[in-house]
C-alpha cells in the first residue's frame, strides 16, 4: 500500500485526499493513478468497495487546467444516484484546486441544467441519456474534453446504452484519455475498449475473487410464502445500523416497502418509476440515519456508496451473477465488514449453486429464524431501551407513581409488563405479497438474457397496487434514460 504522498500528485489534491482523511491509497488506487497519469488509457477492475472513485477522480482532477474555461473531462454513469454520488466525490477531490463539477442526470430540471452549463464546468458528470439530450440541444461542448471515464462500463452496456456511449465518445477529441472502472468487466466491455480505447492498460486487484472476503455470504431456503417474516425476524434479530433490501421488480420493492412499513419498520422505497424528488428524498434519508431499511430494485446494485450499511438482504435471488455481486457490495465497503443474506426457493438452488460456482465463494446455508427468537430479539431491544432511560433521564416526575404501582406490585411483574408493553403491536401482521417466479440459470452467460433497461428494473410488471409511491412522475427509462 502506498502513501498518496509517493504517488507524485499536486499539492492541492493532496491536501483535499488530507481534508477527506485519506493517507494511504488502496490497491486500485495505488496501481491505477500512475497509469493514468502518465496519459495512457486504463481499464480498472477491483472489488466493490475499493475505492475506484478517487481511482478515476484523482487523475481527473490533476488533469483539469483551471485557467481554461472548457469543460475538460467527462464521466459517465449508469443511474442517477451513482452521477450525484461521484460528482460530490470529484468536487472534494477537486476543492482546494478550485475545479467546478457538475452533475448532469435525467429527471432532473432541464433548464436549470442548461444554465448550470453556461457556468463553464471544468468536469462534467452525467447519464447518458441526458447527456445525449444537452448533445442534441447544443447545450454542452465535447471538443475540448481531454478525459473520458466510463465508470461501471459494463453495466452501462448491459442497459442498452451501447450507440448512446459510442456517440458521446465519437463527440469527444480522438487523442482524449479515457478510463474505464468497474468490479466486473465482460467481453462486450473489450470490444468497445478496442473500439474507442488507444493501447489502454489493464489494471485489476485481486481479480481472482470478485467478491469482498469480509462480507459473510450466507442463504436462507425459504417459500414465496415465507419470505416476508423471515425478513422481519432477521431485522429483529440482526438488528442492522442500516441495510438494504433488494427485490427484483418495482411492483415487488412497493408492496415490500408497504409492508415493512406495515410492521413498524422505518423504511422506504427506490426504484425507476419514482419521480426524482422522491428518489432523492428517500437517498438523502437513507444517508442521513432517517431510513434504516431501504428496499430497491437493482437500480442501487451498482457503486452507491452509505456508510453504515451492515447488512444486504437479496430477498429475491438476482437473475445474473454480476447483479449479485454488486448488490452485496453495497455492505462491507473501504475495509469494513457486512452480511449479505439471499433468500433462494427450493427451485433456484441451482442457481445459488451457479453463483458460488462463479464466485468461487462459498454461500452458507443458515437455518430459518423462529418467531421466538425475534420475539425475544425485540424483547431484549426493549430491555435495553429501558435500561438505557433509566440511566441517562430525569424520572423524577414519575418516581411517586412508580412507588404507588409497587406497593401492590412485585417488580418483577412491573418490568414485565412494561417490556411487553414495549413490544407490543409488533406481532407478524399477516401479509400477502404478490408472488415472483423464481429464477432460472439462462445459460453460463448473462449476454443471452436480451434485457433492455426497462426491463431489468421490472417495470413490465406494472406498478403496485398497494403501494404507496407511485403516485409521482412515470420515467419510462427507470435508470439514466432521460
Ligand atoms: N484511500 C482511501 N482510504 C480510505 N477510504 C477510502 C479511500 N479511497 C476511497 N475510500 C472510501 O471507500 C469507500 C468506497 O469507495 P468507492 O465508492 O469509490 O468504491 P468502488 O470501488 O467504486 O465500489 P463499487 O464497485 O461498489 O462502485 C468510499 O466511502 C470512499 O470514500
Ligand atoms: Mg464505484
Amino acid at each position: 500500500m502506498a502513501l498518496f504522498s509517493e504517488l507524485n500528485l499536486s499539492e492541492p489534491v493532496l491536501k483535499a485526499l488530507g481534508n477527506m482523511g485519506f493517507e494511504s491509497a488502496t490497491d486500485i488506487q495505488s496501481q491505477a493513478i500512475p497509469v493514468a497519469m502518465t496519459g495512457q488509457d486504463v481499464i480498472g477492475q477491483a472489488q466493490t468497495g475499493t475505492g475506484k472513485t478517487v481511482a478515476f477522480s484523482i487523475p481527473v482532477v490533476e488533469f483539469v487546467d483551471t485557467k481554461s474555461e472548457s469543460l475538460q473531462a467527462l464521466i459517465l454513469t449508469p443511474t442517477r444516484e451513482l452521477c450525484i454520488q461521484v460528482a460530490e466525490e470529484i468536487i472534494k477531490v477537486g476543492s482546494v484546486k478550485g475545479v467546478r463539477v457538475l452533475a448532469v442526470y435525467g429527471g432532473q430540471d432541464i433548464g436549470r441544467q442548461i444554465r448550470a452549463l453556461r457556468n463553464r464546468p471544468h468536469v462534467v458528470v452525467a447519464t447518458p441519456g441526458r447527456l445525449m439530450d444537452h448533445m442534441n440541444r447544443r447545450t454542452v461542448r465535447l471538443d475540448g474534453v481531454r478525459v473520458a471515464v466510463l465508470d461501471e462500463a459494463d453495466e452501462m452496456l448491459d442497459m442498452g446504452f451501447v450507440e448512446d456511449i459510442e456517440t458521446i465518445l465519437a463527440e469527444c477529441p480522438a487523442e482524449r484519455q479515457t478510463l474505464l472502472f468497474s468490479a466486473t468487466m465482460k467481453p462486450g466491455v473489450r470490444e468497445l475498449a478496442k473500439k474507442f480505447m488507444r493501447d489502454f492498460v489493464v489494471v485489476s486487484a485481486k481479480a481472482s475473487e470478485v467478491t469482498v472476503p469480509s462480507i459473510e455470504q450466507v442463504y436462507y431456503e425459504v417459500s414465496e410464502a415465507q419470505k416476508l417474516n423471515v425478513l422481519t425476524r432477521l431485522l429483529d434479530i440482526q438488528s442492522p445500523e442500516l441495510a438494504i433490501v433488494f427485490g427484483r421488480t418495482k411492483r415487488r420493492v412497493d408492496e415490500l416497502t408497504s409492508a415493512l412499513q406495515t410492521r413498524g419498520y422505518i423504511a422506504d422505497g427506490l426504484h425507476g418509476d419514482l419521480s426524482q424528488k422522491q428518489r432523492d428524498n428517500v437517498m438523502s434519508k437513507f444517508r442521513d440515519g432517517g431510513l434504516d431499511v431501504l428496499v430497491a430494485t437493482d437500480v442501487a446494485a451498482r457503486g452507491l456508496d452509505v456508510s453504515g450499511v451492515t447488512h444486504v438482504y437479496n430477498f429475491d435471488i438476482p437473475q445474473d451473477i454480476d447483479s449479485y455481486v454488486h448488490r452485496i457490495g453495497r455492505t462491507g465497503r473501504a475495509g469494513k465488514s457486512g452480511i449479505a443474506a439471499t433468500f433462494v426457493t427450493p427451485r433456484e438452488i441451482d442457481h445459488l449453486h451457479h453463483i458460488e460456482r462463479v464466485t468461487k465463494r462459498k454461500i452458507t446455508r443458515k437455518p430459518l429464524p423462529t418467531y421466538i427468537e425475534a420475539r425475544e430479539s425485540k424483547q431484549r431491544v426493549a430491555m435495553e431501551q429501558l435500561l438505557e432511560s433509566s440511566q441517562n433521564e430525569d424520572l423524577g416526575a414519575f418516581r411517586h407513581l412508580a412507588e404507588e404501582l409497587l406497593e401492590n406490585q412485585d417488580s418483577i411483574t412491573v418490568v414485565s409488563a412494561a417490556i411487553k408493553l414495549l413490544t407490543k403491536g409488533t406481532q407478524e401482521v399477516p401479509i400477502t405479497l404478490t408472488a415472483e417466479r423464481p429464477v432460472r440459470i439462462r445459460g453460463q452467460h448473462k449476454s443471452e438474457r436480451g434485457r433492455d433497461h426497462r426491463g431489468r428494473d421490472g417495470s413490465r410488471h406494472g406498478s403496485s397496487r398497494f403501494g404507496k409511491g407511485s403516485g409521482g412522475g412515470h420515467y419510462r427509462g427507470n435508470r439514466a434514460r432521460g
